[in-house]
C-alpha cells in the first residue's frame, strides 16, 4: 500500500484551522532529497568512480547488484526478522550461492568480494575465507598449500581459526592446548588438558566448520615450543559428525553477528599426522628435531594476525562510511519543528548541532576509506618481502597495524552508534540498517586484539623509539618525528587566526607535538615505575598503562591524519581528481585535522604547546568548516557509492522515501501475518472474550 506524502484535500478540510497550517507546511521528503543533490559544488559521481578506482568498477557493481536481487538466498527484504537458526542457514545459503554463482558465471574473484559486501551476510564461512585459507598461504610450505587450498577453493572443506580459549585469549603464549610430538608413530597428539584450554570462539567452528587451524604449544621430547598452529580435521565428512576425541559445538546467542556458529572444541588426544603442521617456517622433523623459524621471524605463527588486523583497518572506513550515509540521507529529508508556525519545519541537518556531529564523523568514514587503502598496500608490500626471506619491516609493520587497528574500530564503532542517535526514534528500528550494523560491527574493538592490549603493543614500539632517542640513536619509519621533537622540546603552536588551522602544516605539527609529549610523558613514568630501569613488561609496565595507551592513540591519530593529507594531495598532484572534488576533499582533510585536535584539546594546553584561545580558534574553525562542507552533505554520501541494495535501510534510501520504506518494512514483520497477532489464542482471548472469560 502506497500512501500520499502529504495530507491529502478532505483531511486538510476536516482538521482546525490551526492544525491545517502545520499539515500544509509539510514537505516532501523525496522532494529534499533531490533539492540536496542540486545543492552540491562538486560532482559525486566523479568522486565516487575515483574510490571504487575507475566507473567500470562501480558499473560493475551495479550489475552484481541486479544478479543478487534475482536471487532467493540474497533477498534482503526479511532479513531484520530472521530468527536465530534463520540467520544461520541464511548465512552459509548466502555465501554458498555466492561461490556457486562465481563457478556457474565464471566470476572472477574480485566479484565474489564485491557479491559478499553486497549481500552482507555474515555466516559459518566467514572465518574460512578470512582466515583459514590466509593462514594456510601465509604459514604453509607449497606442498602444504597444493594439499589443502584445492579443497577448501572447492569448499570441500570448511575450515576456521581457532586460538582463543575459555581461558586465554589475549595472552596467546599462555595458551593450554598441547601439541605433542610422537615420534615413534610420526604424528602430533592434539589435547585439550583442562576446563580452560577448551577452544571458544572460532566463528563457524559451532556447526560448520569440518576442520581447524588449532593453535597450540608444541611439544618435542618433553620441550615446551610455544604456540604453532595445526591443521585438524574435526567432522566426518560424509556424516559431519564430530569424529572420536572431538567434542564440538555453537557458544550460544550473541550481542550481534547470530548467523555466524562461533563454537566450542575440546579435544581427547586426538592424532594428527605430522605434516598437520604448517611448516613454512618453524618446523618438525621425522625424527623429531625441532627447526626454529628464522631469527627475525620469531612471531611466523602470529602473521595470519596482522593480515586479518590490516583488513579490519580496510574495513572500518567501509562500515563507518554506511551508517554517515545512512545518517546524514535521513537528516537531509527528516524534517522537525517549525522555527516560525505556518513556516516549513528545518530539515534536521540544518541544526547547527547535528551538522557539527555528522560532518566531522563524515570527514572521519573518508579518512579512514583512505587509511585502509593505504594498509593493504603496505600489508601487500610486506608479504612480497616476506616471500624474499625479509622481514625487515614487520615489527613497524605490526606497531602499526595493531594501533591502527585500535583506533579504527574506536572511531567506527562509536562513530555508527553516534550516527544511529542522530537519527531519533526511527534509528531504534532494526529497519534503519544501524542497530544491525553496529551489533555486528563492535565487536571490532574486541577480536584480533582487544583495543587497549593493540595500543599497548604500539606503545612497546614506541617506547623503544623513545630510548633510541634518548641515545641519540637515528629514528626511522613512522616515529621519526620523535627525534624533531627531542630537538625542539619547548615549540609553540603558531596559529594566529582561525584559517590557520585549515593548513595542513599547523595541523601536523599541533597533532606531532601532543604525541611526543605523550611519548615523552609515558617514557617518563615507565621509568620512574621501574626504577630508572627502561623495559616493556612487567609490573612498571602496567601501572604506566594509562600513559601508554594514551601516547600509542596520540602517535595513530597522527599517522591517520598524515596518510589522509597525503593521499588527497597525490590524487590531485597525480591528476586523478579534478579541481572540484579535490576541493572538496581537502575541506574534509582540513575538518578531519580539526576535529582530531579538538579531540585533543586538552593535551594541547596541558604543556603549553597552545593556548587556550588558540584551542578557541580551533572549535570556531570547525565550526566554519562544517557550514563549507553541508551543501555537499548529501553528495558525499554519494560518492561512498553504496547502492540501496546493499545498505537496506529504510532511512537511508537514496531517493529519500523514508515513511513510506518504513511502512512498507513494518508491514513484512511476522507480527502482522494474521490481524489478531499470535497472542490471540493462548493469552489474550481467554482474558478479552467475554465468552471465553465465562469459561475460566
Ligand atoms: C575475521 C576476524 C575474526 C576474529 C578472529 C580472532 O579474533 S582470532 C584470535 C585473535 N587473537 C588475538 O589477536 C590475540 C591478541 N594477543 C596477541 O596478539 C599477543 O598475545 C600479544 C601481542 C598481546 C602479546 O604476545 P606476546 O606475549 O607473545 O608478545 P610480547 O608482547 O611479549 O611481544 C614479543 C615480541 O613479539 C612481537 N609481536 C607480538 N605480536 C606480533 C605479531 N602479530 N607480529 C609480529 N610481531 C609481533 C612484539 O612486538 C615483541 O617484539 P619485541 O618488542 O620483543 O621486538
Ligand atoms: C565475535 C567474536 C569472534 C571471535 N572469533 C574468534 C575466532 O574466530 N578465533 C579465535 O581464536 N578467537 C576469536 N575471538 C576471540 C578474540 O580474539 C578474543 O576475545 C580477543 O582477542 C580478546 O581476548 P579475551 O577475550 O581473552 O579478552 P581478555 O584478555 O580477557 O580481556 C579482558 C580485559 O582485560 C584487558 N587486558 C587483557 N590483557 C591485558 C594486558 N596484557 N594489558 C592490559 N590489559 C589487558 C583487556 O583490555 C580487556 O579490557 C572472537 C571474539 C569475538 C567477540
Amino acid at each position: 500500500m502506497s500512501l500520499p506524502q502529504r495530507p491529502d484535500e478532505a483531511t486538510r478540510r476536516l482538521v482546525d484551522p490551526a492544525c491545517r497550517v502545520t499539515l500544509a507546511g509539510a514537505a516532501n521528503p523525496v522532494d529534499d532529497a533531490a533539492a540536496e543533490r542540486l545543492k552540491a559544488t562538486f560532482d559525486s559521481e566523479e568522486l565516487a568512480a575515483f574510490l571504487h578506482d575507475g566507473v567500470d568498477k562501480l558499473q560493475r557493481r551495479e550489475e552484481l547488484v541486479k544478479l543478487l536481487q534475482s536471487q532467493p538466498w540474497s533477498d534482503k527484504t526479511h532479513r531484520y526478522f530472521l530468527t536465530r537458526e534463520q540467520e544461520y542457514v541464511g548465512g552459509l545459503e548466502a555465501a554458498v550461492g555466492i561461490w556457486q554463482q562465481m563457478r556457474g558465471e565464471r566470476l572472477s574473484m574480485e566479484d565474489g568480494i564485491t557479491m559478499r559486501s553486497l549481500a552482507y551476510f555474515p555466516g559459518g564461512l566467514e572465518l574460512h575465507i578470512g582466515m583459514f585459507i590466509p593462514t594456510i598461504l601465509g604459514q604453509g610450505t607449497p606442498e602444504q598449500q597444493a594439499k589443502w587450498l584445492p579443497l577448501c577453493n572447492r569448499l570441500q572443506i570448511i575450515g576456521t581459526y581457532a586460538q582463543t580459549e575459555l581461558g586465554h585469549g589475549t595472552f596467546v603464549r599462555g595458551l593450554q592446548t598441547v601439541a605433542v610430538y610422537d615420534e615413534a608413530s610420526k604424528e602430533f597428539v592434539v589435547h585439550s588438558p583442562s576446563l580452560e584450554s577448551t577452544k571458544w570462539w572460532p566463528g563457524g567452528m559451532g556447526k560448520t566448520a569440518t576442520h581447524v587451524i588449532l593453535m597450540a604449544r608444541l611439544f618435542v621430547k618433553g620441550k615446551d615450543y610455544g604456540p604453532h598452529s595445526f591443521v585438524v580435521q574435526i567432522r566426518d565428512l560424509a556424516t559431519h559428525l564430530p569424529l572420536a576425541g572431538v567434542s564440538v559445538g555453537d557458544i550460544g546467542p550473541k550481542m550481534g553477528f547470530n548467523g555466524v556458529d562461533n563454537g566450542y572444541l575440546s579435544l581427547d588426544h586426538v592424532r594428527i599426522p605430522r605434516d598437520a603442521m604448517l611448516m613454512r617456517f618453524a618446523q618438525v622433523t621425522e625424527e623429531g628435531r625441532y627447526i626454529p623459524p628464522p631469527p627475525d621471524n620469531q612471531k611466523a605463527a602470529y602473521a595470519t594476525m596482522v593480515y586479518v588486523r590490516a583488513t579490519i583497518v580496510r574495513d572500518s572506513g567501509d562500515f563507518l562510511s554506511r551508517a554517515v550515509t545512512i545518517a546524514t540521507r535521513y537528516a537531509a529529508v527528516r524534517r522537525q519543528t517549525a522555527t516560525k508556525l505556518g513556516e516549513p519545519e528545518l530539515q534536521v541537518l540544518d541544526y547547527d548541532n547535528v551538522q557539527q556531529i555528522l560532518l566531522p564523523l563524515m570527514s572521519r568514514a573518508y579518512a579512514l576509506v583512505f587509511m585502509g587503502r593505504s594498509m593493504m598496500d603496505m600489508y601487500h608490500s610486506f608479504d612480497s618481502a616476506r616471500a624474499r626471506g625479509d622481514f625487515s619491516v614487520l615489527p613497524e609493520l605490526h606497531a602499526l597495524s595493531s594501533g591502527l587497528k585500535a583506533l579504527s574500530t574506536d572511531i567506527a564503532a562509536t562513530g555508527i552508534e553516534t550516527a544511529r542517535r542522530q537519527c531519533g526514534g526511527h534509528g531504534y528500528m532494526l529497519a534503519s540498517g544501524l542497530p544491525t550494523l553496529f551489533n555486528s560491527y563492535v565487536q571490532n574493538c574486541t577480536w584480533e586484539g582487544d583495543n587497549n592490549v593493540m595500543y599497548l603493543q604500539t606503545a612497546r614500539y614506541l617506547m623503544k623509539a623513545a630510548i633510541a632517542v634518548q641515545t641519540g640513536k637515528p629514528l626511522t619509519g613512522s616515529a621519526k618525528y620523535l627525534s624533531d621533537a627531542a630537538r625542539q622540546p619547548n615549540a609553540k603552536c603558531q596559529v594566529a587566526a582561525p584559517e590557520d588551522w585549515r593548513a595542513p602544516a599547523h595541523q601536523l605539527a599541533a597533532l606531532a607535538a601532543v604525541a611526543a609529549q605523550l611519548t615523552a610523558q609515558a617514557a617518563a613514568v615507565l621509568a620512574r615505575a621501574g626504577g630508572g630501569r627502561p623495559g616493556v613488561e612487567g609490573e612498571a609496565w602496567n601501572s604506566s598503562s594509562v600513559d601508554l595507551i594514551r601516547a600509542a592513540r596520540a602517535h595513530i591519530a597522527l599517522y591517520l591524519h598524515q596518510n589522509f593529507i597525503e593521499c588527497v594531495e597525490a590524487a590531485s598532484s597525480q591528476r586523478k581528481l579534478s579541481a572540484g572534488p579535490a576541493a572538496v576533499l581537502r575541506q574534509l582533510v582540513a575538518l578531519h585535522g580539526v576535529a582530531t585536535l579538538l579531540d585533543a584539546a586538552g593535551d594541547l594546553q596541558e604543556r603549553g604547546y597552545a593556548t587556550g584561545r588558540q584551542v578557541a580558534l580551533l572549535r570556531g574553525e570547525q565550526r566554519t568548516l562544517v557550514r563549507a562542507l553541508r551543501p555537499n552533505a548529501v553528495a558525499l554520501t554519494d560518492s561512498f557509492g553504496y547502492p540501496d541494495y546493499m545498505l537496506n535501510s529504510a532511512l537511508g534510501r537514496r531517493d529519500g522515501n523514508v515513511y513510506q520504506a518504513l511502512l512498507d518494512s513494518a508491514k513484512s514483520s511476522p507480527l502482522n501475518a494474521t490481524q489478531e497477532g499470535p497472542a490471540w489464542k493462548p493469552v489474550l482471548e481467554p482474558l478479552l472474550n467475554p465468552q471465553a472469560r465465562s469459561r475460566l
